[in-house]
């Protein structure tokens, strides 16, 4: 024999109704079902609303309830059921009618008449289902639950466990093929009529399993089982295949709607194994819940939040160290059944932390104040302290129990996302982590921990781009390119979420890959605005965000520090930021540890090249660099390489303004300054603090030519100068020596020139927009490390932003 447990939602229509009677049929022949329904979908609450409406004297009650009563008149048709429950209903709906007429006359209501009143949903569904099972070909006895299940005290949730099963031994041995029974109804031990709490039809399949010696206790709902996170926040959340009774006890009392918490006492009891199943799909596996979990994938079996959860704070001097001072809190809460959620109190015994129900607050507070008049009034102990807003969360797992590292993940990755936890407990069996949040962040935790913990599941990935030029153009054609692959073998989900130009940003609506998002970005951007950018990206408080500059613009360098300490990372290939004043440069780094996120710009240098990163990891693992010898200007080199090629000087440039080998103004390049500023760069990773003034620095090309306003101008003057650039082709030749355009640094000496080379000199032959590294360690003495390849272009430079960001979303 087994149990059968039909939700609200599972026979809220007709149409529900038959698939219930399908699901039965099935075992029709296999075993005996006891068949529990809840009242038809939504009708508990009306009943309630009845009651409410009629308790303030308001005559609406009376259309809600005839609403009710056609509803099921309704039912009875389309269910084909007529034969005297129309009698019934009738006559059910007339006592209804009359308890809330009453209700109404004495603005006020009895404990009893609330239990008749919400509990008829029950009693009207059971009788129309009994009726239609039985229409339906399934030998149906009916049995009224208020007649087997008792409660102490008149008290609906403390069953009277004994009696009750005495009371259900006689129908162990009654023929039927199903035996119906309405949930969350009971009696007292006067037999007036009881409840068991809202959600009490899982119960009352609980305890008739239990009493009727069922081997396994099915719960019928509207969700293929109980998931790993209420999937209404985490999209990602999945059913779990199988938990222990232990595992669900904690899941369901901190939020997990999907099963009634005191529903698991009699099956952990008896050892009933319960299945959670969905009427909507019936051949979905569902959960499990049984005494062992089986198999696992992740030690956390899953998560669950309950929001409306205010923290009370009570601390002084008269906290510290008085013996009797916890029991005397607790007991001053629990006079007032305040129920306590959480509670944790520090070593130092200076305050007394408890997470308490907001509905409670007024209460709590009453409580406290009275207890403490004393203390509070000689200045012992604090005024209580409330913060508002709080959600309480969950993470539970038999296995995190002596796992090391649980908590290390949880608390690093909320860091990194800028969540604040406000207070936290651990039970002492270790398979309940919980901790308070604001609830403005609760979705976002949610999701950053189930991306942690549960590996069927993808990392999600904001991305904020700002630059959509040359670069920036071909970093959005990768991600497009690559975003399955990612997805797919990497577990992350790139998703942009916002563009912006000079000219226009664009806020992406949906999760899906930004496609065509230049139609997109004219058609329906706005008018560009960084300020507004940045504040709707923090606005968002989305996870795992990053700012990702490609822009040439000191504007956007400026907003960095204000990025980063709203717990965003930035990538950059802005250079700007990383050689501005070294104290500058510093602010942003200690912005970017402070708030536990990164600020990665391994493009600033040598595009793709992995040139940052090589010189960290020789400083991280104790090298030193003492000498830097580089040609670190792609298009500088590609204008020599053009020009030693025979073409004139101007004209190389031009080719390398058209291949985009230049900065937005060219004149950064030929003046030296992008040069400049990677030294200082290279230099200030290397550990040196060097400042722009301390660079000895010759511009590339005369400073008569550097004075023009536009690119225009710039070629206007370098053709001028042609003179001046053709004597050069002279002296490389009368010499045999190439002119490179170099950044060095040793001793603490720093230069920026363009030098003459011997063919023997490793910058002698460097290809094209080639750049090479060259840097003298403690350890690399003899010969230097030597780094080359191509050091600019769209391609390289988008594919260096591109590893940064997957380095970001991968920490
Ligand atoms: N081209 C290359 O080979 C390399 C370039 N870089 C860096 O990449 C960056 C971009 O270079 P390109 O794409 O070639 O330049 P670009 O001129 O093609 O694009 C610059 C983009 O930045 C936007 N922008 C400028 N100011 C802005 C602001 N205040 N707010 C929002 N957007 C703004 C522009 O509208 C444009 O979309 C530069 O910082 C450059 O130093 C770094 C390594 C190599
Ligand atoms: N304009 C730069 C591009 C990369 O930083 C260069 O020429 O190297």
């Amino acid at each position: 024999m087994k149990v059968l447990k039909f939700g609200g939602s599972s026979v809220a229509n007709a149409d529900n109704c038959n698939r219930v009677k399908e699901i039965v049929k099935k075992n029709q022949k296999s075993c005996k079902q006891v068949v529990v329904v809840s009242a038809f979908g939504g009708v508990t609450d009306e009943l309630e609303r009845c009651i409410s409406l009629a308790s303030t004297r308001n005559k609406e009650y009376k259309s809600v309830l005839e609403v009710l009563k056609q509803r099921h008149q309704e039912m009875i048709q389309q269910l084909g059921v007529s034969g005297n429950l129309n009698e019934k209903i009738n006559a059910k709906f007339e006592e209804i009618s009359e308890l809330l007429q009453g209700i109404y006359l004495l603005e006020d209501i009895s404990e009893k008449v609330r239990s008749i009143v919400m509990g008829s949903g029950e009693l009207l569904s059971s009788a129309i289902i009994s009726e239609f099972f039985n229409n339906a070909g399934l030998q149906t006895a009916y049995f009224d639950s208020r007649e087997y299940i008792k409660t102490q005290n008149g008290k609906g949730v403390y069953l009277n466990a004994k009696q009750t099963n005495l009371n259900l031994e006689s129908i162990k041995e009654k023929e039927f093929e199903v035996a119906l029974f309405p949930g969350f109804v009971a009696s007292g031990a006067k037999g007036e009529m009881t409840l068991l709490g809202r959600g009490g039809s899982d119960y009352t399949a609980s305890i008739l399993a239990a009493g009727l010696g069922c081997s396994e206790l099915e719960i019928w709902t509207d969700v293929s089982g109980m998931y790993t996170a209420d999937p209404r926040f985490v999209s990602q959340a999945l059913p779990i295949e199988r938990m222990s009774f232990q595992e669900a006890i904690e899941l369901s009392h901190f939020g997990a709607k999907v099963i009634y918490p005191p529903t698991l006492i009699p099956v952990v009891q008896n050892q009933i194994d319960v299945r959670i199943k969905n009427t909507f799909e019936p051949d979905d596996e569902g959960t499990l819940i049984s005494k062992t979990p089986g198999e696992v994938r992740s030690v956390v079996r899953g998560l669950s939040s309950v929001n409306d959860i205010n923290l009370f704070t009570l601390s002084g001097s008269g906290v510290i160290g008085i013996s009797g001072f916890a029991s005397r809190f607790f007991t001053s809460l629990a006079h007032r059944k305040i129920n306590v959620v959480l509670i944790t109190q520090a070593s130092s015994e200076h305050s007394i932390s408890v997470g308490i129900h907001k509905d409670d607050t007024e209460l709590a507070v009453e409580a406290l104040c009275e207890e403490f008049e004393m203390e509070i009034r000689m200045n012992l102990v604090n005024e209580p302290l409330i913060e508002e807003n709080l959600s309480i969360v969950a993470i539970v797992g038999e296995d995190m129990g002596f796992t090391p590292g649980i908590s290390g993940k949880v608390f690093s990755v909320l860091g990194k996302n800028g969540v604040n936890i406000r207070a936290m407990a651990q039970g002492g069996n270790e398979m309940n982590l919980t901790f308070m949040v604001r609830t403005k962040d609760i979705k976002k935790v949610l999701n950053v921990i189930h991306e942690e913990f549960f590996d069927t599941t993808y990392k999600k990935v904001n991305l904020y781009i700002a630059g959509l030029g040359n670069v920036g153009g071909k970093l959005l054609e990768f991600i497009e390119n690559q975003y399955e692959h990612l997805l797919e073998e990497k577990g992350l989900q790139l998703i942009v979420r916002a563009v912006t130009n000079s000219r226009k940003m664009y806020f992406a609506e949906d999760e899906k890959l930004l496609e065509n998002w230049e139609e997109k970005l004219n058609k329906d951007g706005v008018q560009a605005d960084l300020q507004e950018f940045v504040r709707l990206m923090d606005q968002s408080n989305l996870r795992n965000r990053i700012f990702v500059d490609i822009t040439a613009s000191d504007k956007v360098s400026e907003v960095y520090e204000q990025i980063l300490n709203s717990t965003v990372a930035i990538v950059a290939c802005n250079k700007i930021a990383a050689s501005s004043d070294y104290s500058n440069y510093n602010k942003i780094k200690d912005a970017a540890k402070k708030h536990n996120v990164e600020f990665m710009f391994e493009s600033n240098v040598g595009a793709g090249l992995p040139v940052i990163s090589t010189i960290n990891s020789l400083v991280n693992t104790g090298d030193e660099i003492v000498g830097i010898d580089a040609v670190v200007s792609g298009s500088l080199n590609f204008i020599m390489n053009e020009f030693n090629k025979g073409r004139s000087f101007v004209e190389a440039v031009k080719m390398a303004m058209e291949q985009g080998f230049t900065e937005p103004d060219p004149k950064i390049d030929l003046s030296g300054m992008d040069v400049l500023r990677k030294l200082l760069i290279l230099s200030r990773e290397a550990g040196y603090q060097l400042e722009e003034n301390e660079v000895e620095h010759q511009p590339m090309i005369p400073e008569s030519c550097l004075q023009g306003n536009s690119a225009d101008e710039l070629l206007k003057d370098l053709e001028a100068n042609n003179d001046y650039f053709e004597a050069w082709r002279e002296v490389m030749k009368e010499k045999n020596v190439r002119f490179r355009y170099i950044a060095s640094f040793k001793d603490g000496k720093a230069n920026v020139s363009l030098k003459e080379v011997s063919p023997d000199h490793p910058f002698y032959d460097i290809h094209g927009k080639d750049n090479v590294i060259s840097l003298n360690t403690k350890w690399y003495d003899d010969q230097p490390l030597i780094i080359k390849g191509a050091g600019a272009g769209a391609e390289v430079t988008a594919s260096g932003i591109f590893g940064d960001i997957i380095r970001v979303s991968r920490n």
